[in-house]
């Protein structure tokens, strides 16, 4: 949530498109998404993958333990030998990502637009894959759609300063930002609709 936020304060032209979805599918009148709305809001699901991509938030996997001997790339791994997946630097190979630390979720609509995180291409795995891949996947997708939806749904976000976002990293198993984010926050809807709510 955090990382995604930060993005779009970065990047007002994704952010102002993530509005425009909401206007258009949700309109103006009404406060609270559900799950029906965020499936049609498919610039901001490729803002969350995109978020995924380079910030996930478990850089590295848990550790997992090769219970035979194996050969990985060319390398020789015995068995017993622990094994650790640098999901980040997988998601930010120039070799495989053009442009690998811009936000760029319009990827997802075009080039990639068959790339998802479900553990199925190696090339964008956050969840990790295979059967020790993240069990919460399902629930963590909807609970960032739902969040970040209702967030930019109902407030206008902007920086204390109006300054950039400080996006450097912090060392950690949960990708933290080194410094906190802290917005302001004013009301992006009518008030009566704030109102009807209550
Ligand atoms: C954006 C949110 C999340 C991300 C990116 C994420 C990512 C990951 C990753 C990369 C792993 C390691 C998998 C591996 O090494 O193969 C993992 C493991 C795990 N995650 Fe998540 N996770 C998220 C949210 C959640 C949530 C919400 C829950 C629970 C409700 C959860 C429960 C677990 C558990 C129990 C494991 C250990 C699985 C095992 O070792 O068998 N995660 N997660």
């Amino acid at each position: 949530m955090t990382w995604a936020l930060s993005l779009l304060l970065n990047n007002r032209d994704a952010l102002n498109k993530v509005k425009q979805e909401l206007d258009i599918h949700v309109g103006k009148d009404r406060l609270l998404l559900t799950e029906s709305d965020t499936k049609n809001l498919v610039y901001l699901q490729s803002v969350i993958k995109e978020t995924l991509r380079i910030y996930p938030a478990a850089p590295l996997s848990v550790i997992h333990e090769a219970i035979e001997d194996c050969s990985v790339s060319g390398h020789h791994v015995s068995a017993g030998t622990w094994l650790l997946l640098n999901l980040q630097k997988i998601q930010r190979d120039p070799q495989i990502w053009e442009d690998p630390l811009e936000f760029r979720p319009e990827r997802f609509m075009t080039t990639h637009k068959d790339i998802d995180v479900k553990g199925h291409d190696f090339e964008l795995i956050p969840f990790s894959s295979g059967r020790r891949m993240c069990p919460g996947i399902s629930f963590a997708l909807k609970i960032l759609e739902l969040t970040l939806a209702n967030v930019l749904h109902w407030f206008e976000i902007e920086t204390l300063s109006g300054e950039a976002v400080d996006m450097r990293e912090a060392p950690g198993l949960t990708s933290p930002k080194a410094t906190p984010l802290e917005v302001k926050i004013t009301p992006r809807l009518p008030a009566f609709v704030y109102q009807m709510a209550n």
